[in-house]
């Protein structure tokens, strides 16, 4: 609940509207009118059914336009059939909806569900037209516009704190955490429709020799100029990362096998041309692997990372092919 927002509105919103309504089935029943107690039991249903869905790792946009739904029914229907209590609930049911709904839905739906409940209020005798029903409406609407607001800002601020959590603060690169959700999506994406994915892993050479001739700030602009160039290099669908240190991941989508050396060997010829430590120009090697069919990331990126080895060990700035089958031992 604290780590996800959505969630936690969808369960307060449907747990308080049910704790609300549920006594009502049984009051309405034991009193004889069935059809209030139909409408009751009908959307205490639907919102079990929300929080269970919810809470089971069900889609929370099905599950939140459920929950809004349901309510709004909820609050028409008992304005209906038992008035002011009905009237009450439009204010929790607008936050609600524009908390959990996407702003040109949540505008939409508010805007229906007030002027539908506005109606059945006058029609009802339960708002006096004029005044009072004008003050209704106002008041509801301002709930909504404050409402949304909030949400606006809230779901401005979760994007930024995402993504500044996904991302290394020197080079702005993603990191290692958002490269190891993204390498699993990989995998996922793999078995399920057959995309091809390589990455490849470049690590500087000599990246020590930089810092001690130049010092750790001359360090530090050389591996945010190499984000820049990998950025500048790679299609908009590849990712790059930082995965620690000196060592970075480059995740190629959709990329043809035959062609990932070629492409890494681009990357290599454009760094050692372009990349400067001082005045000494900056070399990378690469350790390359296309994702196997039923492979998992772990091994995909250690059989990237024994190619790397190799071409360490074969003299540096050179591209190395990971071999297929089982993952040899990394250094
Ligand atoms: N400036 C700077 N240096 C870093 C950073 N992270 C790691 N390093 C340095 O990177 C260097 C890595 O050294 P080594 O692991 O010996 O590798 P290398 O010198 O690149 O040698 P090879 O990889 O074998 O070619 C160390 O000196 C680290 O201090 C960083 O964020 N900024």
């Amino acid at each position: 609940m604290r780590a996800d927002f959505r969630l936690a509105v969808l369960t307060l919103l449907c747990g308080s509207a049910l704790l609300g309504v549920l006594p009502f089935v049984w009051f309405r029943f034991s009193q004889g009118q069935s059809a209030a107690g139909i409408v009751d039991l009908g959307i205490s249903v639907v919102l079990l059914g929300v929080i269970v869905h919810a809470w089971r790792g069900g889609n929370i946009d099905t599950a939140s336009r459920a929950c809004v739904l349901a309510t709004a029914a909820g609050c028409i229907a008992v304005t209906w059939l038992a008035g002011m209590a009905g009237v009450l609930w439009t204010y929790p049911l607008v936050l609600g909806t524009c908390v959990l709904l996407g702003r040109g839905l949540a505008i939409a739906l508010a805007s229906v569900s007030i002027a539908a409940i506005a109606t059945v209020a006058v029609h009802t005798g339960v708002l006096l037209p004029g005044s009072p029903v004008v003050m209704f409406v106002a008041t509801s609407v301002l709930a909504g516009v404050l409402s949304l607001l909030f949400a606006e800002r809230a779901r401005m601020q979760h994007a930024k704190l995402e993504d500044l959590a996904a991302r290394d603060a020197l080079t702005g690169a993603l990191n290692r955490r958002a490269m190891n959700r993204e390498l699993q999506l990989a995998v996922e994406a793999n078995q399920r429709h057959a995309t091809a994915f390589g990455l490849a892993i470049l690590d500087i050479d000599h990246f020590k020799r930089v810092n001690d001739s130049h010092g750790h700030e001359a360090g530090d602009q050389v591996l945010v100029d190499l984000v820049a160039l990998l950025q500048g290099a790679v299609r908009k669908l590849d990712q790059v990362y930082r995965m620690g240190g000196e060592e970075f991941v480059v995740l190629f989508t959709a990329v043809d096998a035959p062609a990932l050396p070629g492409l890494c060997e681009g990357l290599r010829a454009r760094i050692e041309a372009q990349l400067h430590g001082g005045d000494d120009p900056i070399t990378v090697s690469i350790g390359c692997a296309m994702l196997q069919r039923g492979e998992d990331s772990g091994s995909w990126l250690a059989r990237a990372d024994a190619a790397l080895y190799r071409a360490k060990r074969a003299g540096r700035n050179r591209v190395e092919q990971a071999t297929a089958g089982a993952p040899a031992q990394p250094a």
